[in-house]
C-alpha cells in the first residue's frame, strides 16, 4: 500500500490564508482522498509553522502554500502521516460512534468522521443553532438558525457522504434514556462538549459501559485531546473541578487596581439595582455609610436603605446615582486615609465636572464596540442604560427581577460605562466595551482553527482505539504558546497516573466531613451531590430510609432538616445512587465543627484517615487540595484572610479535565466562548 507520505508528495498543494488576529482560514485542494484527519493535522502543522514564524505578532496577513517540500521539512510536526490498513478501514466502516455535542468541535469532528469513512454515527446535542455559531460551526448556515444542531449537522454531513447512517438526537446527554445500555452499543464515544457537568456524566457512563471515551476541549488557542479508558488511563474526574479565580472583596469595593475589579463591581451594581438578590452584602457597591457620614459626620449610624430602594426612590435618576457612586462614596473611601498611604488615591467625579471629550487615540475607526468611550460618552451610556433598564424593570411581575446578560444591550452598556467611570476615578486605563464584555462574560474567544486541529486529533485517536493501539493515545495538547520542546502540538510522554482516591473510577467510598447540625438535606443534595459530585438525580438512603428521593416531591418534607435531625450519626453510612448515571457510592458522614477556612463541608476519599484525629483530617484535606484531587472542597475559602469574593463563571469551563486544567491555568476565568474575529476579517487570496 502506498504510504500517506508518498501520496502527500504527489504535487498536491494546501493553501492557508492567515487573517487578522492569527485566525487561520484554509482551503484544502486535492487532499480529500487522504482523509480529513490528515488534512486537519497538516493544517495544524502549517498553522504551527506560521505561528512559529511570527509568534509575537497578533496581526498579520500572509498566504502560505504547503508544498511537498514544506511537508518534508516539517514532517516532525505533522502527526497524521500514518497509513490506514485494510483491516482498520473495515473497522472504520463497521464501527458505531457516538458524538456528544455538535458545536465548535462537534461540527468539525462530524465532518472529519464521515470523510474518514465512518458510516454509523449517532450525534447528540441539546441546543438549537444561534446566529453567533455560524462563523465557526460551518455545518450550519443562516437559514438553519433556530433549528436543532444535531439534526442540521446530520443533514449537512450526509451531503459529504450520503451512504453514512447518522442518527441525530436533539436531547440532553444526561437524560434518562441515554443509560448504560445505550452507551454499551458504541465502539467509541467522542465528547465535543463545553461544560464540566456533562463531561463528568459521559465519563461515568463510559466507565460503567466499559466504552473508550475520547475527551476533548479548546480554550482560545489552546486545546487538548485525551483518551479515557478504564484500567489504562485516569478518568475525567481524577482531577477535581478547576478553582475559580477569586478577588478580595475589599479590592472590589474600595481599592481596585485593575479594570477587572471595576468590571466585577459594575456587574454587582447591575445586580443591586435591577438583578436578583439585591441585598447580597457580598456584592455591596453602595457604601451606605457614606450618606450618613457625608451628611452628619462620623458618629451618625449608617442608613439602612438598600441600593435598590434608594435608586427606586430617586427614580433611577442618572445624575443622582452618578454623584452617589463616583463622588460621595469615593469621598468616603478617601476619608479612610490609612488606605491611601501607599496607594494612589481615587479622584471623585461629579456629573457636572468638565470632561475631556477627546476620543481615545487608539480607537479603531468604525468599530464602535472596540473603541474606548470618553468619559462624556460613558456618562451618556450610563444614563441611557439606566433609563432603558428602569423601563424594563417596570414591566416585571411581582418578585421578578432582571438577569444580567452580556448580549443584552442596556445591561452590557451599564456595566461597560460604570466600570469605565470607576476605572477613570481610580486612575486605571479605561477599556472598550468589547474588552469589558469579554471580561464580564468570562469569555475566551473560540478559535475555529483550534477546534479544527482538535477535531482532527480526535479522529486520529479514534483510529488508534479501533486499531487496539490504546497505549499510543497519550494526551495531546495544542498549546497557546510554544512549549519547551518547540512545538505547539505536544503529546504527553506517558499516561498520567490515576488518582487512587478518585471516587468515580476507584471503588473506594468517600467521606463527607461537615457540621451535621448545620448541613441540611437540601444542602447535601445541591452543594455536595450535584455541586461537588456532579450527580444528576441523586437518591440517598440511610439503611432502608429514603432521605433524598429522585422522585419529585417524595422527600420535600425532609429538605430543610439537618443531617442530625434525620438521625444520621457521625461515622454513619449513606448509600448514594444516581440511576441516570448508573452510579453508586458509599458515603461516610463525619461530624466536625469546621472553621471558616474549611467552608461548610469537605470530601475525602479515604475513610481510614477520616476516622483518625482532627489533625490528620486537616493533613488529608490539604493534600487532596494541592494535588487537585476530586475531593477539593467547593465551599472552602481562599487562603487569604481577606474577605474574598468569587468571580462567578456564567458557564462551566469549556476545558476538559486532567492535566488540561493544569495547562489552562494562565486563563483562570474560563470560559464562555465568543465568536472569533473571523467575521471581521478579510481573506486575502
Ligand atoms: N448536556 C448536554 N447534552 C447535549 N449536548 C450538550 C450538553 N451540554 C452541552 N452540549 C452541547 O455541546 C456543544 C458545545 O459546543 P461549543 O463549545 O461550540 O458551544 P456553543 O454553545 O455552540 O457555542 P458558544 O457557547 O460559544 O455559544 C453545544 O452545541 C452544546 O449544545
Ligand atoms: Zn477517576
Amino acid at each position: 500500500m502506498m504510504r500517506a507520505n508518498d501520496r502527500l508528495c504527489n504535487n498536491k498543494k494546501l493553501h492557508l490564508y492567515v487573517t487578522m488576529k492569527q485566525t487561520v482560514e484554509f482551503t484544502a485542494c486535492g487532499f480529500f482522498k487522504l482523509g480529513y484527519p490528515l488534512v486537519t493535522s497538516i493544517i495544524a502543522a502549517a498553522t504551527t509553522y506560521l505561528r512559529l514564524l511570527d509568534a509575537n505578532t497578533c496581526f498579520y496577513i500572509a498566504k502560505l502554500t504547503v508544498t511537498p517540500s514544506f511537508l518534508r521539512t516539517n514532517s516532525h510536526r505533522i502527526m497524521a502521516l500514518t497509513s490506514i490498513s485494510e483491516d482498520l478501514r473495515s473497522k472504520v466502516k463497521s464501527s458505531k460512534i457516538l458524538v456528544v455535542g455538535a458545536g465548535g468541535i462537534g461540527c468539525e469532528l462530524l465532518k472529519n468522521l464521515v470523510l474518514t469513512g465512518f458510516e454509523d454515527i449517532e450525534v447528540l446535542d441539546l441546543d438549537t443553532i444561534d446566529v453567533s455559531n455560524l462563523n465557526r460551526q460551518f455545518l450550519f448556515q443562516r437559514k438553519h438558525v433556530g433549528r436543532p444542531k444535531a439534526e442540521v449537522a446530520k443533514e449537512s454531513c450526509l451531503k459529504f457522504n450520503p451512504k453514512a447512517k447518522i442518527t441525530a438526537h436533539c436531547a440532553n446527554v444526561m437524560s434518562k434514556e441515554y443509560n448504560m445500555s445505550y452507551f454499551e452499543q458504541f465502539n467509541v464515544v467522542l465528547n465535543a462538549l463545553d461544560n464540566r457537568v456533562a463531561r463528568a456524566h459521559v465519563n461515568r457512563m463510559c466507565l460503567s459501559a466499559n466504552v473508550p471515551l475520547i475527551e476533548s476541549g479548546t480554550s482560545g488557542y489552546a486545546g487538548q485531546v485525551e483518551l479515557i479508558y478504564k484500567g489504562l488511563t485516569p478518568c475525567y474526574e481524577c482531577v477535581g473541578p478547576q478553582e475559580q479565580k477569586t478577588y478580595p472583596a475589599c479590592t472590589i469595593r474600595t481599592t481596585p487596581t485593575e479594570h477587572i475589579h471595576c468590571t466585577i463591581w459594575a456587574k454587582y451594581l447591575f445586580n443591586q439595582l435591577f438583578g436578583e438578590n439585591p441585598d447580597n452584602s457580598d456584592e455591596e457597591v453602595f457604601d451606605v455609610r457614606a450618606d450618613a457620614k457625608n451628611e452628619a459626620g462620623d458618629k451618625e449610624q449608617p442608613k439602612k436603605t438598600s441600593p435598590r430602594e434608594w435608586a427606586q426612590q430617586t427614580g433611577y435618576e442618572a445624575e443622582l446615582l452618578f454623584n452617589k457612586l463616583f463622588n460621595d462614596d469615593i469621598l468616603y473611601n478617601l476619608s479612610m486615609s490609612d488606605l491611601w498611604k501607599k496607594r494612589k488615591p481615587p479622584v471623585p467625579l461629579l456629573w457636572n465636572n468638565n470632561f475631556d471629550d477627546s476620543p481615545s487615540s487608539d480607537s479603531p475607526v468604525g468599530m464602535n464596540d472596540q473603541k474606548v468611550w470618553t468619559i462624556a460618552e460613558c456618562k451618556q451610556q450610563f444614563a441611557d442604560a439606566l433609563k432603558a433598564l428602569k423601563e424594563a424593570s417596570l414591566e416585571l411581575g411581582e418578585g421578578e427581577s432582571l438577569v444580567w446578560d452580556k448580549d443584552d444591550e442596556p445591561a452590557m452598556n451599564l456595566v461597560a460605562a460604570a466600570a469605565n467611570i470607576r476605572a477613570h476615578v481610580y486612575g486605571i486605563p479605561m477599556k472598550s466595551k468589547f474588552d469589558i464584555k469579554a471580561m464580564a462574560g468570562n469569555i475566551i474567544p473560540a478559535i475555529a482553527t483550534s477546534n479544527a486541529v482538535v477535531a482532527g486529533m480526535i479522529v486520529l485517536f479514534a483510529l488508534k482505539v479501533l486499531d487496539s493501539k490504546m497505549e499510543e493515545c497519550k494526551t495531546v495538547y495544542l498549546r497557546n504558546s510554544v512549549g519547551f520542546r518547540g512545538a505547539f502540538i505536544a503529546p504527553e510522554k506517558h499516561f498520567p497516573t490515576r488518582n487512587p482516591k478518585c471516587f468515580v473510577c476507584s471503588s473506594q467510598q468517600i467521606s463527607l466531613v461537615t457540621d451535621m447540625k448545620k448541613l441540611t438535606l437540601k444542602d447535601l443534595e445541591k452543594l455536595v451531590l450535584k455541586g461537588q459530585l456532579s450527580m444528576i438525580e441523586p437518591e440517598v438512603m440511610m439503611d432502608e430510609k429514603v432521605l433524598i428521593s429522585s422522585e419529585e416531591g417524595e422527600t420535600d418534607h425532609l429538605a430543610n432538616k439537618t443531617l442530625s435531625e434525620v438521625g444520621v450519626l457521625s461515622g454513619g453510612q449513606l448509600k448514594v445512587e444516581d440511576f441516570v448515571q448508573n452510579y453508586e457510592i458509599k458515603m461516610i458522614v463525619v461530624d466536625k465543627q469546621l472553621n471558616e477556612d474549611e467552608g461548610r463541608f469537605f470530601i475525602t476519599g479515604d475513610l481510614d484517615t477520616m476516622k483518625s484525629s482532627t489533625k490528620e483530617i486537616e493533613a488529608e484535606k490539604s493534600t487532596s487540595e494541592t494535588n487537585g484531587a476530586a475531593s477539593a472542597p467547593s465551599t472552602s475559602q481562599p487562603e487569604s484572610d481577606e474577605d474574598d469574593v468569587v468571580m462567578c463563571t456564567e458557564d462551566e469551563p469549556s476545558t476538559s479535565g486532567l492535566s488540561k486544567r493544569k495547562s489552562f491555568e494562565e486563563n483562570p476565568i474560563p470560559v464562555k466562548k465568543r465568536r472569533t474575529e473571523a467575521e471581521d476579517c478579510v481573506i486575502i487570496n
